[in-house]
């Protein structure tokens, strides 16, 4: 399983443990290109930083950041930055090896990257935050660049994060550059679409895993971990189709009403008090979530939450994974024994990501779409690449994540082997 690199200890089911052990699943699919698969293993180049700022009180502060290009064969590095107190460099080399899979998954012209800091952006003010993204992105200004490495939204990051990214790389180079981030605010380059790209792949592709199931939506219950960009708009889609949530946790803790969440309510006061702060619906203990009577479970929060034990329990006939690498290879074997479909992250969660490239090439060509127009592409890049996927699991009898893996892994190793050898 591991690639032995001197700078990261993967356990089984550590994000880049479980990163491993999904290649090593898809090897057999490989055929010749099996012999460049080492590749995979292996991020091309791994940035760690320092990040030093002056706090509000005077005092400073150094906070860790990172920038890891995993593969950059089939185009420049994508992937979004996360700053979280728990980001780990074994952590971002997981979530960039995840981009390079994904972005070959729905075949779009990039490689795979990822970038975090480890800070907890909710201590720190306005003016600290900007300090500590505008230091960052001139750290990892070096490997970063329209055309080299374009970062994008993730965890606790948003359109503000990327226009402060976006001004810093601009001054640095002596230009405006706003294709060097996506997922910027509209008027500074970004696109139509984009904030709800992702929780819209996530609904595009659990309609048609639904659809392949013989599951209504109407009156599907669902329950979905992480109620952020992804979580709450794919909640908000899924109960637009007729679908009832009837349980939701974010970092505050769990709400649950079998008879379905409102909504309307519920997602403005979770990003001012988090969902506890909402009254229609019990709070319960945050383990009883995996315990809730549902059909659909949207794991959209952080890595390995969806653990074997609780693999075990849940009651969903469908998980859609929302979040990168929420399910580790122990709770996928348990949930295939279980005959519960899982769509992975590398398919799942691909419409941001997509509608980021939809973003950079309306930068470049300065011409802008209608929000209508990028929906339509989104729908029909994420229905055509599932379709695929599901062709490929259905022809070796694997799994839906080893299919993307195989459909995926194709693409960059065949890139990676038609670049040639020689420097
Ligand atoms: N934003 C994007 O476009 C994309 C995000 N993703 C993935 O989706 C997941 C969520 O990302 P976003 O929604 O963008 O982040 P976000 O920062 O908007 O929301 C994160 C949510 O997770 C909750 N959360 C954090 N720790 C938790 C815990 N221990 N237990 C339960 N809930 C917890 C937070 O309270 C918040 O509701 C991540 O895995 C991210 O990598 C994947 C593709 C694209
Ligand atoms: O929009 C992007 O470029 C990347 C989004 C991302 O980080 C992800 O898909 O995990």
């Amino acid at each position: 399983m591991s690639a032995d690199l001197s700078y990261v200890q993967p356990t089984a089911d550590s994000p880049w443990g479980t990163y491993l052990s999904q290649v090593d699943r898809v090897v057999p699919y490989l055929g010749e290109l099996a012999r460049w698969a080492e590749t995979l293993k292996r991020p091309k180049r791994a940035l760690i930083v320092d990040v030093p700022i002056e706090m509000d009180d005077g005092s400073i502060a150094h906070f860790e950041g990172f920038r890891v290009q995993h593969s950059l064969s089939r185009g420049p590095g994508k992937g979004g930055v996360r700053f979280h107190p728990d980001v780990t460099l074994e952590e971002v080399m997981a979530l960039s090896a995840w981009m390079t899979v994904k972005t070959a998954a729905v075949n779009l012209p990039y490689g795979g990257a990822k970038g975090g800091i480890r800070v907890d952006p909710k201590r720190l003010s306005q003016k600290e935050l900007e300090k500590v993204t505008r230091r960052y992105t001139s750290e990892i200004g070096i490997i970063i660049g329209p055309q080299q490495d374009i970062p994008a939204p993730d965890v606790n990051t948003n359109a503000q994060v990327m226009a402060w990214m976006m001004d810093t790389y601009s001054m640095n180079v002596g230009g405006t550059a706003t294709g060097v981030v996506t997922g910027k605010p509209l008027h500074l380059g970004g696109s139509l679409g984009r904030v709800k790209a992702t929780g819209r792949g996530v609904f595009v592709t659990g309609r048609e895993a639904a659809r392949r199931l013989g599951l209504n939506l109407r009156g599907a219950r669902i329950a979905v971990q992480g109620f952020g960009n992804v979580g709450s708009v794919a909640a908000e889609l899924f109960a637009e189709a007729g679908a009832k949530i009837v349980a939701v946790q974010d970092h505050t803790g769990t709400v649950v009403n079998p008879n379905g969440l409102d909504l309307k309510a519920l997602v403005p006061l979770s990003r001012t008090e988090g969902v506890v702060g909402f009254r229609g619906g019990d709070v319960v203990a945050n383990e009883s979530f995996w315990d809730v009577p549902c059909d659909i479970l949207i794991p959209a929060a952080l890595e390995g939450q969806l653990s074997a034990e609780r693999a075990k329990r849940t009651q969903a006939k469908l998980v859609l994974e929302g979040a990168n690498g929420p399910t580790g290879p122990a709770a996928d074997d348990i949930l295939a024994d279980r005959g519960i479909l899982v769509v992975p992250d590398v398919i799942c969660n691909a419409g941001g990501v997509t509608v980021s490239y939809f973003e950079w090439v309306q930068d470049f060509s300065s011409f802008f779409w209608d929000e209508d127009e990028i929906n339509q592409r989104l729908d029909r890049i994420m229905m055509n690449a599932l379709n695929h996927i599901w062709d490929t699991a259905d022809r070796h009898r694997i799994t839906l994540r080893t299919a993307t893996f195989a459909v995926a892994c194709e693409r960059i190793l065949m890139a990676r082997q038609e670049r040639g050898l020689y420097p």
